[in-house]
């Protein structure tokens, strides 16, 4: 990440709003956001290959979720947060991943510029992809701060995606079973 132009962009903003770049409180604020965006995007160039790639084998193929795993993201349209929960949900084909690297999945594409949309399929296809599961879904349910602090100003509503992969996508039982077991 190139924290000079993020410092000198966050300078630029500062000037635009009309702001004095050189008054105690803002001296240190362009160097803070660009550490800050060293962490909040601290998931461009990651790979979640690196989190699904130690797996243990199990006889046993049943549905494995974890559910209510929190996340904060940035919305690509406004650089603002969207944050909620993210349910993960795969059924095994022979082997599984550490139940933390689910979580792990989740951050890698949560801390980008992101859709919500984009989001939930990126962690589906990552499973899908490094796994090899039978199947996979994926659930998001968030609070976007571009619906809520401005704009149309609707705080408390909350935008639900969801992605079906593999056997989940047409067995409409087995995608009942995620929702209940996330409910
Ligand atoms: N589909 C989708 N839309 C999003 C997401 N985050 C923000 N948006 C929407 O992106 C849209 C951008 O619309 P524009 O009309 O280009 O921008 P705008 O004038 O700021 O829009 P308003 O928010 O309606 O004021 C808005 O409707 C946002 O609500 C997301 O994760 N997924
Ligand atoms: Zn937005």
């Amino acid at each position: 990440m190139d924290e000079k132009k993020i410092q000198e962009g966050v300078r630029l903003i500062l000037e635009g709003i009309g702001e004095d770049c050189t008054r105690e409180g803002l001296l240190e604020t362009p160097d803070r956001i660009a550490r800050m965006y060293q962490e909040i995007f601290g998931g461009m160039g990651k790979d979640a290959k690196e989190h699904l790639s130690k797996t243990f084998h199990v006889k046993n193929n049943e549905m494995v979720v974890e559910k209510d795993i929190v996340f904060y993201s940035t919305c690509e349209h406004h650089l603002l947060p969207f944050y909620g929960k993210a349910h993960v949900a795969y059924i095994p084909d022979g082997k599984v991943v550490g139940l933390s690297k689910l979580a792990r999945t989740v951050e890698v594409y949560a801390k980008r510029p992101q859709m919500q949309e984009q989001l939930t399929a990126q962690i589906a296809d990552a499973l899908m992809e490094h796994l090899k599961p039978q199947g996979a879904m994926v659930m998001i349910e968030a609070e976007h701060m571009c619906m809520t602090m401005r704009g149309i100003k609707k705080p408390g509503s909350r935008t639900v995606t969801y992605v079906t992969r593999g056997i989940f996508e047409k067995d409409t039982e087995l995608q009942n079973r995620f929702f209940q077991m996330v409910r």
